[in-house]
């Protein structure tokens, strides 16, 4: 039995497309159809994976979204900075979203405590380009029923997520989930720093 009818986000409903090693980075630019913003990402990126919280934005029709991580000195506005405006500053994550057409061209840290602190998050299917790294599993996948998914559709969308070879998650991969807890035991000190 195959799931593909079971839409998850468009950059990976036709199979998961590999990045390239030697990829370098790029431009994301936003929906408008004109004045666009733009930003410059000067690094490939890392840990890219779908988010099915209801904070990370995403395509029109798509339940999940796309994001992964880039150290913030290799991120910067190159066009109409101006339309950006922060969604929510209480957030642990800054997103900078287009005023005019709602895509969220970064999201930032600015909690120096914080486990990702030096990590700005992007949405890679807002460039033209091909080669960034590839998502790797799925995330805050439950919480896709927060954005109204039928409870009964949960099992369908995550056998498609394993067919995809994207390990379904409710919070982020144990990998990720074990740097956030040593992070904080750390500044416990329940682990030496
Ligand atoms: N169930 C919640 C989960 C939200 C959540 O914790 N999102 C994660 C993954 S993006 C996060 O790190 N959020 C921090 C933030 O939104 O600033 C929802 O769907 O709204
Ligand atoms: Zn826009
Ligand atoms: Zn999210």
């Amino acid at each position: 039995m195959t799931y593909e009818n079971v839409k998850i986000h468009p950059a990976v409903d036709g199979g998961v497309k590999k990045g390239r090693a030697d990829f370098a980075g790029g431009t994301l630019h936003c929906n408008c159809a004109s004045e666009r913003v733009e930003v410059k990402v000067a690094a490939q990126t890392a840990h890219n994976h779908v988010c099915g919280c209801t904070k990370c934005w995403k395509p029109e029709g798509a339940i999940f979204s796309q994001v992964a991580v880039v150290g913030r000195d290799a991120l910067s506005v190159t066009a109409n900075g101006h339309k950006l405006k922060i969604v929510n500053e209480a957030a642990p994550i800054q997103r900078y979203a287009c005023s005019g057409c709602g895509a969220h061209m970064y999201g930032r840290i600015e909690n120096t405590g914080h486990p990702f602190y030096g990590l700005d998050f992007v949405h890679t299917e807002l460039s033209d380009q091909d080669g960034w790294s590839e998502p790797q599993f799925a995330a805050f996948v439950s919480s896709v029923i927060e954005s109204g998914v039928e409870p009964s559709r949960m099992g369908d969308i995550r056998a498609r997520l394993k067919e995809l070879g994207l390990e379904p998650y409710d919070a982020l991969s144990p990998p990720l989930m074990d740097a956030i807890a040593t992070h904080v035991a750390k500044q416990s000190g329940a682990l030496k720093a």
